[in-house]
């Protein structure tokens, strides 16, 4: 397509937090992609960078490619600001809109990130047909599309209470403690994301119908929005950022530790861009890895100094109990900053992980067929722990004390460990079941599979309903 008309341009507004950046833009950049069968993509892409409220956060953003970065000015805002994300995006929200009406190419749509969901009215002033990119599970779309006609109910009795299940259309009944944080604060922002939701033409999502069948289809069918159907889906995923190593780029100290071990021998632990333990958390740990027996790499981080959200590099000397380095030296190793994840998932070596349960996590593991044990810490992780043991089965279970700051004993992780890695039926499902996963992951996004089949169609859709200036 060149007949010198500027092509239609897709407006993608990211959060700025690790996991929803990369995510988003790499959903972009298979719009690109599986766009219009062509060689030339039928779309570009105009990436409106909205400053990180305060940590900042190196991503790498150069224009070129069908792609380009514009990044907004920022804006004074108040101390107490951030509270919430999304109170924090919504000050953006007249530098979106002139932004958007001084674009030389025509608009073909505006996608938000969830947390962007204010920024919908932004759209709807201009005319411009209006998605969200949802970068966590079905389950929780499922669950926020649910919430605004049951939260009365259920906040004033079972979140509560601290007790019961909760219906989620597609899942099986949810206990209580596997619902994501609870404070009244953040159910009521899912509230006002799954009202409005209902107001944008499509969702994207960061899945595959082959992950999450049961919700998928929940939404689908209206069971999730009784009275009234969600806008289509477009489970898209796993949508991940893979970061081949450069030629000439020596391999990672993790990496190559893990060259020496056997295949499928070492437990991985890491918990996301925020997880950190406290040294009674990391003496648990040490003694549940060390009497498991079993070879594990350990990624380990320290607080987060001042008001920051991310963990500091581990003093390694002060967490671990005497001697624990030396004593597993040859079977352990323990990294303490930023470890190369998806590299580390990737390597024949590591045979389970144990993950805070990030959505990114879990479909890094789930690509490389890797089985899990969930040891959930914030946000919708608690959720995303119960779906993986409960409907998935890619995972043995591992009781996490909500009640003490999600405490695990030593015994309990020596127990899961051992489970996950060959000690048990359980474990053994739950690999076998991990490896159809990643096929299935695989299959989904090539082309033909019904990741591909979605993104195609949402980019049909979004051709379909622009208006040329
Ligand atoms: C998806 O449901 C929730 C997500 C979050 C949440 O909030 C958040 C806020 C920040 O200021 C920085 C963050 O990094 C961040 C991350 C975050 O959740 C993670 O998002 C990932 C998606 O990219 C992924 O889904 C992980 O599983 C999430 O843990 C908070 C929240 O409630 C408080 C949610 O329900
Ligand atoms: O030491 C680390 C910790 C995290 N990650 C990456 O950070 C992302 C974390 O996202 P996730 O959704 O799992 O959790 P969050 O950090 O948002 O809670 C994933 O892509 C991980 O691969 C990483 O590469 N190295």
């Amino acid at each position: 397509m060149d007949d010198g008309m500027p092509r239609p341009t897709v407006v993608l507004l990211p959060m700025w937090a690790p996991g929803h950046f990369s995510s988003m833009l790499q959903a972009g950049k298979r719009m690109l992609l599986c766009g219009a069968g062509s060689s030339t993509p039928a779309v570009t892409l105009t990436v409106l960078v909205i400053p990180p409220p305060m940590d900042s956060w190196q991503c790498e953003m150069a224009s070129g490619d069908g792609i380009d970065f514009h990044h907004l000015p920022a804006v004074e805002h108040r101390a107490d600001l951030p509270g919430h994300p999304s109170e924090y995006i919504q000050l953006y929200a007249p530098h979106v809109k002139e932004a958007i009406a001084g674009l030389a190419a025509p608009v073909a749509a505006v996608v938000v990130d969830f947390f962007g969901t204010p920024l919908l009215d932004v759209a709807h002033d201009l005319a411009v047909p209006a998605y969200v990119y949802f970068a966590s599970t079905g389950a929780a779309l499922a669950l926020m599309l649910r919430l605004p006609a049951i939260y009365e109910e259920v906040y004033s009795t079972r979140l509560r209470e601290k007790q019961g299940v909760v219906d989620v259309p597609g899942m099986p009944p949810v206990p209580v403690a596997s619902m994501p944080s609870p404070e009244l604060n953040d159910y009521a922002w899912f509230v006002y994301y799954g009202r409005r939701f209902m107001e944008a033409r499509g969702i994207v999502v960061n899945t595959a119908v082959e992950l999450e069948p049961g919700v998928l289809a929940a939404i689908a069918d209206g069971r999730c929005t009784p009275g009234d159907r969600a806008p289509p889906v477009y489970p898209i995923g796993p949508v991940l950022t893979l970061k081949p190593r450069a030629d000439g780029q020596s391999p990672h100290e993790c990496v190559r530790w893990l060259d020496g071990r056997p295949p499928a021998s070492v437990v991985f632990i890491c918990f996301g861009s925020r997880g950190w333990m406290r040294t009674g958390q990391v003496r648990e740990v040490a003694a549940g890895l060390e009497r498991s027996g079993q070879s594990f790499l350990w990624v380990l981080r320290g607080p987060p100094a001042g008001s920051s959200l991310y963990p500091t590099d581990a003093n390694l000397g002060d967490l671990l109990p005497d001697g624990f380095l030396e004593r597993t030296k040859g079977k352990g190793f323990v990294w303490p900053s930023w470890a190369p994840q998806t590299e580390i998932l990737a390597h024949a070596a590591v045979g389970a992980f144990v993950t805070h349960c990030g959505w990114n996590s879990i479909l890094e593991s789930l690509w490389h067929g890797v089985p899990m044990a969930p040891w959930p810490l914030y946000a919708e992780q608690p959720l995303n722990a119960f779906e993986l043991v409960a409907c998935m089965g890619v995972s043995v279970e591992l009781r996490v004390c909500t009640g003490r700051d999600n405490f695990v004993e030593a015994a309990e992780l020596e127990r899961a460990v051992r489970s996950l890695m060959g000690g048990s039926e359980e474990g053994r499902r739950a690999r076998e079941k991990a490896t159809k996963m990643k096929a299935a992951c695989r299959n989904a996004v090539e082309k033909g599979g019904t990741s591909y089949a979605a993104t195609q169609r949402v980019v049909q859709d979004m051709l379909e309903s622009y208006v040329i200036k």
